[in-house]
């Protein structure tokens, strides 16, 4: 399973987080990565943790004041980004040039979308994954695989109907161990997910435990 920690805006220490990330990692199977807000990857990075962006627009050098170019991102040091999370959406346009800017810069790419429609049009523009969150749930606690098992699991039909080499990650309301290895009975690859290790008192212990039953 992948487990992709959002760090969002939330006023935590990124450093923090992102070691603990980089030392759980190495204790499981699980595949662990952190995306910190755009001015943190560098430092993030430098931890040795798998780091992604939280965004990448869909631009090339040039004149394009306050966008994140992917080439940027990947030389600060990350690896993968997030597009169309739900609190940064793009048109469908916008969407396609981002997943084409961070192909062109290696970037692995997660398209975010709100429901199981737009996740097989999010699966045709050919990202490395999809992320199935419904809004409403982000944020909550109450995690998707519990409170809706029927978006996830049609996510993954939707997607797979497209291309069956995208994967599907799913996230909103996930915090623990069990609502990992439920979204993987539900079909998903990895899980999205920000409270519940960025506003965890301790990110390390929130981190093994989503991973123990790995
Ligand atoms: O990017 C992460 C998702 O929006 C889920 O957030 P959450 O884990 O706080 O519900």
């Amino acid at each position: 399973m992948f487990v992709l920690v959002n760090l969002k805006t939330y006023p935590c220490d990124p450093i923090e987080v992102a070691e603990a990330v980089r030392d759980v990692d190495e204790t499981t199977d699980a595949r662990l990565a952190v995306a910190p807000e755009a001015t943190h990857i560098e430092r993030v990075a430098e931890t040795g943790a798998e780091t992604w962006a939280q965004h990448v627009d869909p631009i090339e050098h040039g004149s394009n004041t306050g966008h994140a170019l992917a080439e940027s991102v990947a030389d600060a040091g990350a690896v993968g980004t997030l597009i169309n999370h739900s609190e940064r959406r793009l048109k469908l346009a916008d969407i396609d040039g981002a997943v084409r800017a961070a192909e062109r810069a290696d970037l692995e790419t997660v398209v975010c979308a709100n429901n199981p429609a737009q996740i097989g049009a999010a699966a045709a523009l050919g990202p490395d994954a999809v992320a199935v969150e419904p809004p409403e749930l982000i944020g909550t606690g109450t995690p998707v695989s519990q409170a809706d098992p029927d978006v996830v699991e049609d996510a993954v039909d939707a997607a797979a109907n497209v291309d069956d080499e995208v994967s599907v990650l799913c996230g909103a309301g996930i915090s623990t161990g069990d609502d990992v290895v439920a979204a993987g009975d539900l079909g998903a690859e990895g899980v999205l997910l920000a409270s519940g290790v960025a506003k965890a008192d301790d990110p390390k212990a929130a981190l093994e435990d989503l991973v123990e039953p790995l």
